[in-house]
Order: C-alpha cells, then structure tokens, then sequence
C-alpha cells in the first residue's frame, strides 16, 4: 500500500494545489446547485473525516513521513489549498458575477448572510434595519443576502405570497425534522401543505369556532378579575399580564390543558425558558444553515428541545383522554390510529407558539398605543360603553359587530405586526418578472418586510398615526393601497388562526377599556417595550408597565 502510494501519481495529485484547488472550485459548483442548508450536519463531519483519512493514509502508509508534525503540517497545506480556493469561487461569483448584482445593498450583503447577522445583533430588531437599507438605497428592491432580496412593493405581494403564486418556502422553513416532523407551516411541498391544510381548516371553520367562544369567554373574564386585582397599584407589567392570558387560551383550545399562568400569576418555567430560547431564532432566520447544526447539539438550544420534547408528551397525554369540550387536536388526531404521527408534534409546538406569542405581542402592542393616544382610548371606550350597558363582561359573541373595535386591532397589527420582518419565498427555477417589469432570478429567496409595507406612504396617508378610522367609512381614504396589509400573511399559507386571534383581542381590548382607564405608569412610558421587543422571526415582545384604574 505504501508503495503503491509513493509510486502512484496519486500521492503527487493529492499534494498538487492546482488538483486541490479544482476541487474546491468543483465543490463551489455543487454546492452552488441544489439546497444543503439542511445537510450542513453531514458535510461538515465529512470535511473533517476527509481530511481526517488523508493525515491518517499519510501517517501510515507514505514512509516519507517523518512525524506527526509533518503530517499535520501537509494535511493543514492541502485543507488551506481547497478551503481557499473554495471560498475565493464563493466570494469572488457573489460579489461580481452572481445574477442579483444588479440590485442595489450592502456590498458585504453579496458576500454573506453573516452581514445581517451583524445587522440583527446591534439590537434584535433587524426590521428597523432593512426599513433603514431600503431607505439609504432609495429603492424597492435591495440585496440582503448572496441569494436574498428584500422587496417592499405591493406590486409584488400577489406573485409572492398571493393563491396562485409560484414561489414557494425557502430554507428558513427546515425545522428540527429529525426530531419532531414537519408542522403545517414548516411544510414546504405545496401539494402535501394543502393536504394538511384541508384537515385543519375543519379545526378552524364557522362552526369549530363557536366551540372555542366559551373557553375564550372564560380566560378573557379570569384576566379582568385578575386585572382588578393588581389595578390601582401604581405599576402593572400588562405584558406579563396578556402573555399569560394568551398561552392559557392556546393551551385550552389547543390541547385542553391551561397552562394554568394566569391563575398562578407567573410565566410557567417551560414558557419562560421557549422565551429565552427564542434569541437563537434571531440568527438562525438569518443563516439557513445553521439549524441543522445547532438542533444536533444542545449548545445553547437546550429549552427549545425541553420545549419540543414537552409539547409531544402533552399531546401524548391529549390522545388518551376526551376532552368535554372538543379542542383543535380533537380535529388532528386520527382516532382509528393508536399512534401520535410524528408530524404532529411539530404542529404543537406550533400552534402554541404561533398562537399565544403573536396575540400576547399584538395586545401588549395595543395597550402600548392606547396610553400613547388617549384621545384613541376615550373614543373607543365611548363606543364599547354603548354595547349593552347593562352586562358588566362582554362576551366574545356581543362583539361581533364593532368595526371601530376592528379598526383599533387592525391598527396595532398595522404599526407592530407580529412577524415583522416578513416571510422566506423563493422564487421558482424560471425566476419572476415584476409588474414593474424587474426580472428576479430563480431560486432568489425574497423576504418582503411586513413592518415596512405596513408603514409604507405610498399605502397608507399619515401612516405613522394609530387611526382606527382608517379602517371604517370614517376615514377609508387613509388606505391608499389594501394589499398593503399582510400582519396575516396571504394566500395558501396564510394564518389559519387569524378569526380566532380576532375573537381573543376583540374580547380584551372591549373589556379592558370597559373596566380601566389604562396609562402609561410613572415609572415607563413605553420606552422599555420599544428598546426590548426582539425579532425573532415571530415578536418577542418586551415589557409594558402601565397604570390601570378601576372605573366606577
Ligand atoms: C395576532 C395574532 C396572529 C398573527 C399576527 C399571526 C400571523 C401569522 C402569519 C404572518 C402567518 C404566516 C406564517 C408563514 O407563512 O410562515 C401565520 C401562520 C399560521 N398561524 Fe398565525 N397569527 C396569529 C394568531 C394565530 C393563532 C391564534 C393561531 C392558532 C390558533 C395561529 C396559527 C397559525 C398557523 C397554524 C399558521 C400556519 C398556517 C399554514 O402554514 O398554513 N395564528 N400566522
């Protein structure tokens, strides 16, 4: 074997930089073809054993070694050799030949996503960072990332996100498959996703809905007593408050089991440890493939596997009872079926998540600017008083009907959506012509920023104002453009849950007002909840302390 080493012309290829560095290039090329965001736990490992055997073969078989030194010294040469040459391709095609380089951005933005990653970290609100890109480019359109844009046109809404669009989910979407399956909203096939769809859609139509009211009722009603409770102390964390109210909603109509937090009067220690997990989220919406990585160690990811092993124990339990008031894994679970599938797990996980951190942010959002526009609070406060007077808690069913109530939501969705930065598209093979007539390449991963159309001129007259008129006859004309209004995204894979989020904040802002006169408390004026609020795919909203006085 030695021999045939020494003497082979192998030996002398494998030391050739010029062979090393073709390969590197030739790695660029496959790697530059297909997705490996998902499969950066193999290559990685496979670089080290490649060049792991190599020092090995050396070591043992070439007698001209002589010692370990030596050996590590070459093995070192040949990886600098075809990581180099790697990485030159890499950098050298994004930054001068790759097919967005006609779009404007940063120009490290072309090298690496590790630019927005930079971006995220100066304070975890990397919308206001984008807002600030497309701003500083004067364009619609600017580069984020080697293969990203973001696009802020409502032109582009429809073939993006719209029912027949072309585009599907990027990277971004590949859960921690391995060890809870794949949820609706991670399901990136579009034939499988409305599959699933369908199932869910029967959790969440007209008549599932009117089953959930009561335990809606229920909650909104256990927040007010506990409101009363605490109202007249001169600070109140509301944030706190509308956090624990919205994930024992989510517990009960998802798997009938309250997280028991409002009663209890703290964050329950699974819910606060997702919290402190949901920091990794920031970065890993940045950098696809680093999920496939971190969900195999536990480095720093600890709560969110607590978390997801959790969330498949409690629907374990779920599968064994029936519940008496039928819940949205009552319409999941297969009853002929003994087993939990494995895909369920991963729904959830999401719909606690989706469900209870999107209503809590909204509602802390909403608290937020009826302390700021008092004027807001006291009109909308006239409005409710006037919906049956004689009832001391409205229920959900007697708000059906308030358009300002509606406008006051749609607005603190408007000016503080949720999922702020938007949502991974990409584009198909053939790419996408803009009505504009702009040509995005294929496979170009689009993000279009929901806080910045939101807060667009263009779309919305006075759009820094909080105007629940804007949303009823009163003053219509403030929307320039309605496609501009994507706090629940659009077409196929919009929010399923958006009525039920509605019944939940219609329920406590109408009754919150109702019962308090709500301000700022002397101690914050709502600086803390802007400076804190991270985002983190979803919002992880920071704390409001307000002041809340009972009315007589
Ligand atoms: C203010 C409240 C809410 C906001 C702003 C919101 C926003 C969104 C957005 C933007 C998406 C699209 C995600 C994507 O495509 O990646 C989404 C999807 C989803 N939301 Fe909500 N959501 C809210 C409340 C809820 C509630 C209460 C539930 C459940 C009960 C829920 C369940 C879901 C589910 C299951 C999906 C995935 C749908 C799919 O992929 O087909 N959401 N939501």
């Amino acid at each position: 074997m030695a021999e045939f080493l020494r003497t082979t012309d192998l030996d002398e290829l494998i030391r050739s930089n010029y062979f090393v560095a073709l390969l590197g290039l030739i790695s660029h090329y496959v790697l530059n073809h297909g997705e490996w965001d998902k499969w950066t736990h193999i290559l990685l490992p496979s670089w080290v054993l490649a060049f792991g055997a190599l020092a090995v073969v050396e070591y043992f078989f070439n007698p001209y070694m002589q010692s370990l030194f030596q050996v590590v010294r070459i093995t070192s040469g040949i990886a600098i050799v075809y990581f180099g040459s790697l990485l030159t391709s890499m950098l050298v095609y994004r930054g001068m030949f790759h097919p967005l380089g006609k779009f404007p951005g940063p120009f490290l933005s072309r090298l690496s996503k590790f630019y927005s990653v930079h971006l995220v970290l100066k304070n975890i609100q990397y919308y206001n960072e984008v807002e600030k890109l497309h701003k500083d480019y004067n364009s619609d359109i600017v580069r984020t990332g080697p293969r990203e844009l973001s696009i802020i046109s409502p032109d582009a809404i429809s073939l993006v996100h719209g029912p027949s669009t072309k585009c599907t989910k990027g990277p971004f979407y590949n859960g921690p498959i391995h060890l809870e399956g794949t949820s609706l909203m991670t399901e990136r096939d579009v034939k499988k996703h409305a599959q699933r769809r369908r199932l869910w859609d029967r959790a969440f139509n007209v008549k599932s809905l009117r089953d959930y009211v009561p335990r809606v009722n229920r909650h909104t009603q256990a927040l007010m007593e506990k409101l009363k409770e605490h109202a007249d102390e001169s600070s109140l964390c509301i944030s706190d408050w509308l956090n624990y109210y919205s994930f024992d909603v989510m517990g009960d109509i998802v798997f009938s089991r309250s997280f028991g937090m409002l009663e209890n009067g703290r964050e329950d220690n699974l819910i606060k440890a997702l919290h402190k997990s949901m920091s990794a989220v920031c970065v890993m919406s940045q950098i696809n493939w680093l999920p496939s990585l971190l969900f195999r160690s536990p480095v720093g990811l600890q709560d969110m596997l607590n978390f997801i092993t959790w969330a498949g124990k409690v629907l374990k339990e779920r599968k064994k009872k029936t519940p008496k008031e039928n819940d949205i894994f009552g319409w999941l679970l297969d009853p002929n079926d003994e087993n939990v599938p494995m895909d369920l797990n991963a729904d959830s996980r999401l719909l606690i998540v989706a469900g209870s951190d999107t209503t809590a942010a909204t509602l802390t959002w909403l608290c937020y600017e009826l302390c700021k526009n008092l004027d807001v609070q006291f009109k909308l406060r006239d409005i409710v008083d006037r919906i049956l007077p004689e009832k001391a808690f409205l229920d959900v069913e007697d708000l059906a009907n308030c358009p300002h109530l509606d406008g006051v939501i749609k607005e603190a969705l408007r000016l503080h959506p949720a999922v702020p930065s938007g949502l991974q598209r990409e584009t198909p093979p053939s790419g996408l012509t803009l009505s504009s007539g702009v040509y995005i390449p294929g496979n170009t991963l689009i993000w279009m920023p929901t806080h910045t159309l939101q807060r667009s001129a263009s779309s919305y007259r006075s759009p820094l104002t909080f105007m629940p008129e804007r949303w009823t006859d009163e003053a219509s004309d403030h929307v320039l453009d309605k496609r501009a209004f994507l706090a629940f995204s659009a077409g196929a894979n919009s929010c399923i849950g958006q009525k039920l989020a509605m019944l939940e904040m219609r329920a406590v802002t109408a009754n919150l007002v109702r019962n308090f006169d709500m301000r700022f408390s002397e101690a914050d004026d709502g600086t803390r909840l802007e400076k804190e609020t991270a985002d983190c795919f979803t919002i992880n909203v920071g704390k409001l302390e307000v002041s809340l006085k009972r009315r007589g």
